[in-house]
């Protein structure tokens, strides 16, 4: 993230991954497994409610996936702020990137299964996938009844985060960036890797810098544009460390 210039911006919007999840806490690989918050998870977003409730945000939309994760972390993030009567947007383009035959398996059992440095590449390259689910397999998003407005043909067997930016950056185009420029104020809850690829793409940060970018769970991440939506400054509204 980009701190301290001192350029005047035009433009503010806030993403936030969604407070932890079943599978954080128990390291699987979710992608577009539909898995609830945990209860810290709970906290975690009615916490980044209160921050910015006293930092004094008000939004005119918000926007997130179509996972519940993503959904219930924008929910109570509204709710602390007492903002949940805002228009809502719920796009697949947000939803994380998908995991491919990985979903469901623990992290730590995959790396003495495979490797270290294969579950590395797989969770950390930026155009290598997974292997990919059959289409035949009930976790293909084609069966589905939440996507069945989505052609099957766009529907993801597997993502590297190359795949899940092109479809990220396609809906920031297409949907947000018109609604930023019409002076909305947007939070958008999302996923740590659908959120890594909308970071890469806005900072322009290169193959090899996004291997080593990580978005913590439930933090506001506030980003600060000029007119024409170049990032004047972007930072998080709690410590990460
Ligand atoms: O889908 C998942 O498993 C997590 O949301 C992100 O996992 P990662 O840190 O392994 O990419």
């Amino acid at each position: 993230m980009s701190e301290g210039t001192s350029i005047d911006y035009k433009y503010k919007i806030v993403f936030i991954r969604h407070g932890q999840s079943e599978w954080n806490r128990t390291n699987r690989f979710t992608g577009w497994m539909d898995v609830d918050l945990t209860e810290d998870g709970v906290a975690e977003a009615c916490n980044a409610g209160k921050l910015l409730r006293t930092a004094n945000y008000h939004f005119d939309a918000a926007v997130t996936s179509r996972l519940k994760r993503a959904i219930k972390t924008m929910h109570f993030v509204l709710e602390e702020m007492d903002q949940l009567w805002i228009p809502e947007y719920k796009s697949w383009q947000l939803n994380e990137r998908h995991y491919g035959a990985l979903q469901g398996r623990n992290k730590a059992e995959t790396a003495q299964l495979f490797g270290d440095e294969q579950v590395r590449i797989w969770r950390r390259s930026y155009d290598i996938a997974p292997p990919a689910l059959e289409k035949e397999d009930t976790m293909f998003p084609g069966h589905d009844p939440r996507y069945a407005d989505i052609p099957t043909e766009q529907l993801p067997a597997t993502e590297s985060l190359k795949d899940t930016e092109k479809r990220v950056i396609a809906y920031w185009e297409e949907s947000l960036v018109p609604k930023i420029k019409q002076g909305l104020c947007l939070l958008v809850a999302a996923h740590g890797n659908s959120l890594r690829a909308l970071v890469k793409h806005i900072d322009q940060i290169s193959a090899d810098k996004i291997m080593s970018v990580e978005i913590p769970t439930g933090v506001p991440l506030v980003y600060e544009f000029t007119a024409d939506l170049k990032p004047v400054r972007s930072y998080y509204l709690q410590d990460t460390k």
